[in-house]
């Protein structure tokens, strides 16, 4: 008997951490937090803000779809909530574009903070205009396959990290990182310690030299 390999955009449910937690990751440079957490967790730096001074902080929407092919990021746009970060893994691809100018106002639209992308994007100069942080590997002219398949909320490889829904992500200039939702008040209170250190060092570093 024939049998049919169905290909679609599956979603899965999760919850979101509050948002005063999340929102307290703000405060502080994503090295710190890095730091705050034994300097793992880091996403590899060849996934950079698009445009300078981008930074972005928020509740993880993990998607993966085909490489090339953004059917599924298409799919997760009636899944954002206001404070999700996209969170896309599209295998580091760097012949299409997974997102552009249209996906990064309808993210922005819908409430998104950011987007951090394992591939590649295009529209470099509209993203930085409307300044919606968005980082990613690269920029291609080529757009996307439309195909699917892809699965929307499941943990996704990002920048060889695990990203899983709901964990928080913060990224600015020096890149991201993605913070275990289940580890986030542990970290939060490290890196505030972390923080408070480095302004002592700093400032002694500048008595030293002055
Ligand atoms: O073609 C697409 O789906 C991606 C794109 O260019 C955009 O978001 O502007």
């Amino acid at each position: 008997m024939a049998t049919t390999l169905e290909l679609t955009v599956r979603t899965a449910s999760w919850t979101r951490p509050p948002r005063e937690l999340v929102r307290a990751f703000e405060a502080f440079p994503v090295a710190n937090i890095g730091d705050a957490m034994e300097r793992l967790g880091i996403v590899d730096g060849g996934i950079s803000p698009v445009w300078e001074g981008a930074r972005c902080v928020g509740s993880a929407l993990p998607v993966l779809g085909a490489a090339g092919d953004n059917a599924a990021v298409i799919e997760a746009l009636n899944y954002i909530q206001p404070g999700d970060v996209v969170v896309i893994n599209g295998f580091g691809h760097e012949h299409r574009a997974l997102v552009g100018e249209q996906l990064s106002q309808r993210f922005e639209a819908a409430g998104a903070t950011g987007a951090v992308i394992d591939g590649y994007i295009r529209d470099r100069a509209t993203i930085t205009e409307i300044k919606f942080p968005v980082f990613a590997r690269g920029v291609t002219p080529a757009g996307p396959f439309k195909n699917g398949p892809g699965v929307i909320g499941e943990p996704v490889a990002i920048g060889g990290i695990v990203c899983s829904a709901g964990d928080i992500v913060a990224a600015d200039d020096d890149g991201v990182v993605i913070i275990p939702q289940a580890r986030a008040a542990e970290i939060l209170e490290r890196v505030i310690a972390v923080a408070a250190h480095e302004a002592e060092m700093t400032a002694e570093i500048t008595r030293e030299y002055s």
